[in-house]
């Protein structure tokens, strides 16, 4: 279907009018209409079915009157023998007694059938295993975990492909065998290289084309709230950190055992304890290499994924990651006099440029909390004058006056935060909602569950000795769950999905939208780092390092020609780029071409450019993942562009 490119009258405008080039990427969401159901009642009702059981080997919902799972032919008695739990990574049959694999620790998973859930397995008693079987496959366990001791963690992935062949023997059918139906967890054995499709040569729209695949969304039944990724963003000092820090203390997320810990360390250096220390010491504590600070809290309808970055100039990469991940933005403005001036100040303030990468990145809902707003007095005319120098740039960037909500507040007196203000000053002029409210009113954002999973990596911390790396970041599309295989690009490395965790506690499922942490095991940690992205084994993501971009040209002093070196983000990714071409430059109106190989670009135009990077990234067309083709492009520390990935280009040598 061609797309409709409406380009808008300026150059804020038809930039963000390129939200335009969605109207058919959401493939997965036809997918479920034409099936009479949005993606998310589709979801519920695989949930939820009664009369069927789960596959315990590739999680197909089959009927009740199938003896053999319809998708990989795993037998059922072999999931339901009473009194096991059948594990998803390594096979073994563990006791009910125990919720961890005594083989390899994986944490059970009560909602998939012979994992300690599904269908009954007292209804099942008839199917019960033998337990001569039972004793052997334990003998088979003693004998690995005997080698596993014996010959260290290297050892591992051998000795789970030995239980693994031993317990398919025991089933007399290979699992090798049954053919590929997009089963994650039966990938092991697939050679990455020998798969036909070959990620560098993919094209980008081999993953819209691809079949939903099955999905499995455990955790979804226990989670009544909706997650929202929420950017704290801001100039230099506006408050972040003691905004964050205050609204976790006045939650209830930050214990009395911290507070103590964080009262005596303020003690030690001196100044009084300030909200945003425990923000700060929170960044620290949750990971000496996390780049984002993330904390969680739960308001009425949401659980909140608060992702803070520093504010200063130099850490505008670092703020690029958070915003990538987020759903909603609150931007914390410094309401004193001067310092608000310096945040929106055309020659580098992080006010302005923090609310355009924002929108650039498909933020389109905001919330400007006014802070500091002790230091004038809680005066409604300072208020006023912020909310409208602020709501015209604000405008210029396409933020709809309805999707932009404004709060006055003091994090530092704790005035309108999560209740209504007890200042008369502000009580006086101000009766709209408080941030907590505000929050809460957001419009919950749509998600790709039916997709094949896409995560690019935010973070990650190695842990050798263990032979694990844990990673973290947003799921963009898809769902993954503990025991599946996943597909790590550009290394072309697989894993396995050992655990999961999220808001700080372990799951067994994540899906799209969800900020997680991904323990993954059987990989080499040297080949994993931030920016790379997390695949479905059978749909790796195109790498390259030649893209087309469609992009719109900032307040830039110099003109940007072919070989201008630029410096190139897209999602947590960046390289060094050179402009190999600039094709065309577009009318703002009408979107169509202008002219046709213009020399150079000056601000306000909008163009389609070719980059080649200095390395390989992971990225895919906008029009099919919103996530992985934003981008931005910097130079001498300041965005100079914001763009969309319209191609994917062969890879230059
Ligand atoms: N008067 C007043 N001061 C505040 C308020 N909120 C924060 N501050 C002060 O402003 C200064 C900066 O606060 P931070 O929370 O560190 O600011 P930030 O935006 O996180 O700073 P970066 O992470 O460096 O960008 C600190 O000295 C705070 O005590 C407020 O509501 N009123």
């Amino acid at each position: 279907m061609p797309r409709k490119i409406n380009y808008g009258v300026d150059y804020e405008e038809d930039f963000y009018d390129y939200e335009d080039y969605n109207d058919d990427y959401d493939d997965g969401y036809e997918y479920a209409e034409k099936n009479g159901r949005t993606p998310e009642t589709n979801i519920k009702q695989e949930l939820t079915k009664v009369g069927y059981w789960r596959c315990s080997i590739c999680t197909f919902d089959n009927r009740d009157s199938m003896n053999v799972c319809d998708i990989c032919g795993n037998p059922e008695q072999e999931q339901v023998k009473a009194g096991v739990w059948h594990c998803p990574i390594c096979t073994f049959d563990n006791e009910d007694t125990t919720n961890l694999c005594d083989i390899c620790g994986v944490l059970r998973n009560p909602f998939i059938k012979g994992c300690g859930g599904g269908k009954a397995s007292a209804a099942t008693s008839d199917k019960v295993l033998q337990t001569d079987v039972l004793s052997s496959k334990k003998e088979i366990a003693g004998e690995v975990k005997r080698e596993l001791v014996a010959e260290g963690p290297s050892s591992f992935s051998t000795s789970m492909e030995k239980v693994r062949r031993d317990d398919v023997k025991d089933r007399g059918s290979s699992i090798e065998s049954r053919g590929n139906h997009g089963i994650m967890t039966n990938m092991s054995n697939v050679s990455v290289s020998s798969h036909p499709q070959n990620a560098e040569s993919r094209t980008a729209t081999s993953r819209s084309q691809s079949k939903p695949q099955k999905i499995v969304h455990a955790d979804q039944l226990e989670d009544k709230l909706d997650h929202l990724n929420l950017a704290i963003v801001g100039h230099v000092d506006s408050g972040k950190s003691t905004l964050s820090g205050r609204l976790l203390h006045l939650l209830g997320k930050i214990s009395q055992k911290e507070m103590h810990k964080y009262e005596k360390e303020a003690k030690q250096q001196g100044p009084l304890l300030m909200p945003g220390h425990w923000m700060r010491v929170l960044r620290k504590e949750r990971g000496i290499t996390m780049t984002v600070a993330v904390a969680y809290f739960n308001t009425k309808s949401y659980c909140v994924v608060l992702l803070d970055s520093p504010g200063h100039r130099d850490f505008v990469p670092t703020m690029i990651s958070g915003a990538t991940q987020a759903d909603a933005a609150i931007l914390v403005v410094d309401a004193s006099i001067g310092a608000f001036e310096a945040g929106i100040d055309v020659t580098g303030g992080q006010t302005r440029e923090h609310a355009q990468l924002m929108k650039s990145f498909g933020v389109d809902q905001i919330i400007i909390a006014i802070n500091k707003m002790d230091e004038v007095g809680y005066s409604k005319e300072r208020f006023d004058t912020v909310k409208n120098q602020l709501g015209t740039f604000l405008r210029s960037c396409k933020f709809k006056d309805s999707s932009v909500l404004w709060i006055p507040l003091s994090a530092m007196e704790n005035q309108n935060l999560v209740t209504s203000p007890s200042d008369a000053r502000l009580l006086s002029w101000f009766q709209g909602p408080f941030l907590l409210d505000a929050i809460d009113s957001l419009q919950p954002p749509q998600r790709d569950y039916s997709k094949p999973i896409l995560m690019p990596i935010c973070d990650l911390v190695k842990s050798p000795s263990q032979g694990q790396v844990s990673v973290c970041g947003k799921l963009e599309t898809g769902a993954l769950q503990t025991g599946d295989k996943v597909l790590v690009m550009p290394s072309r490395e697989m894993a396995t999905v050992c655990s999961l965790e999220h808001n700080s506690q372990v799951c067994n499922s994540a899906k799209a939208g969800e900020n997680v942490t991904i323990n993954l095991q059987g990989i080499d940690a040297n080949r994993v780092m931030a920016g790379d992205v997390l695949c479905h084994p059978e749909y790796p993501i195109a790498v390259t390092n030649h893209l087309e971009l469609k992009v719109l040209i900032l307040d830039i002093a110099v003109p940007i020609l072919i070989g201008s070196q630029l410096e190139f983000h897209v999602h947590h990714a960046k390289e060094a780029a050179r402009v190999v071409r600039i094709l065309s430059l577009l009318d703002p109106k009408t979107g169509k071409e202008t002219k046709k190989s213009p020399r150079c670009l000056l601000a306000k135009q909008n163009a389609i450019i070719e980059v080649v990077l200095q390395g390989m990234i992971c990225v895919e067309e906008h029009s099919k993942c919103k996530g992985l083709g934003r981008v931005s492009l910097r130079a001498s520390g300041r965005t100079i562009a914001l763009g969309l990935v319209t191609r994917v280009l062969e890879k230059k040598e």
